[in-house]
């Protein structure tokens, strides 16, 4: 059996009772790197806390192991239950849909445990789910390469009147990831873009383009470490947002399109006073 268990939005307490039943029952566990390094990589202890609570060694599967060597992963699991843990979600905006198909292929069974995921920051920030276009993903802009195809998609969503949920770029450095894999120790953080960039490059992809999507006075809300004790929310414009320390990762933001008035009770608990 395959289990492909959420681990929701904190730490590695906020695990079901159902995924970890499910991952003490394993003998082989792999996470997923792409969100993990970021949610237990950066602190010297959280993969050893998280192999302590869950009575496990666990190996980081970077991407390259999960698209190539699915296959060693599912020949396993056709022969013991295997558990692969995902932060937040199996399939909450990074699907792990290839994974369950390849697997339903070779009749390897499959069994999903949900947990909390980043579409949480949909309502926790006072919006509504039903006032949402579609969701939009900002890469981290380079010398030569200054990608704009979010731009269309966010303008259509305030057309519309709807908010937009953006997702923040992370670049993962491989070689690390193997190096993470092996010695856990030195290992170079991977990169994750700030509200801040994700607002700079917005402006400068709006000045470019210069079609009125949004503009600096344009509200948002920026919302980092959804599900840590200290998550951190605030509702503003861009202007206002751009001065905000929202410290360590993950960040996400949303560009708010016409409210509701419940919804504008809930975004004055979080606006810049
Ligand atoms: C593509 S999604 C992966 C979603 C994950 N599999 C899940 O189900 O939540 C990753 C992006 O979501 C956002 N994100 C994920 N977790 C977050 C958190 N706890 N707080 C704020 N933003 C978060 C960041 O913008 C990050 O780059």
């Amino acid at each position: 059996m395959l289990y492909i268990v959420g681990l929701g939005l904190g730490d590695e307490r906020d695990i079901t009772i159902r995924g970890l039943e499910a991952v003490k029952t394993c003998k082989k566990v792999y996470i997923e790197a792409y969100t993990s390094l970021l949610s237990f990589g950066l602190s010297s202890d959280g993969f050893s806390r998280m192999e302590k609570l869950y009575g496990k060694t666990i190996t980081i599967a970077d991407r390259e192991m999960v698209e190539e060597k699915a296959d060693e992963i599912l020949t396993e699991a056709s022969k013991f239950d295997v558990a692969f843990l995902v932060v937040g979600d199996p399939f909450g905006a990074t699907t792990h849909s290839d994974l369950v198909v390849r697997a339903k292929k070779l009749s390897v069974e499959v069994k999903v445990i949900h947990n909390a995921s980043i579409m949480n920051a949909i309502g926790v920030c006072g919006l509504q789910l039903y006032r949402y276009g579609e969701t939009v993903s900002i890469p981290f802009f380079t010398e030569t390469w200054r990608p704009d195809s979010f731009y269309e998609k966010i303008q259509r969503n305030k057309d519309l009147g709807l908010h937009t949920l953006c997702l923040l770029d992370i670049r993962v450095k491989e070689p690390s990831i193997e190096s993470l894999c092996r010695g856990r120790k030195c290992f170079e953080p991977p990169r994750f873009m700030t509200i801040n960039t994700a607002i700079e490059q917005l402006l400068e992809v709006e000045e470019s383009l210069g079609v009125s999507a949004y503009c600096e006075n344009s509200r948002c809300v920026g919302l980092a470490r959804l599900g840590y004790e200290d998550q951190m929310i605030v509702a503003g414009s861009m202007k206002e947002l751009l001065g905000v320390d929202f410290g360590a990762p993950l960040h996400c933001l949303v560009i708010v399109g016409d409210t509701h008035p419940v919804e504008e009770e809930m975004l004055e608990f979080y606006t810049i006073k």
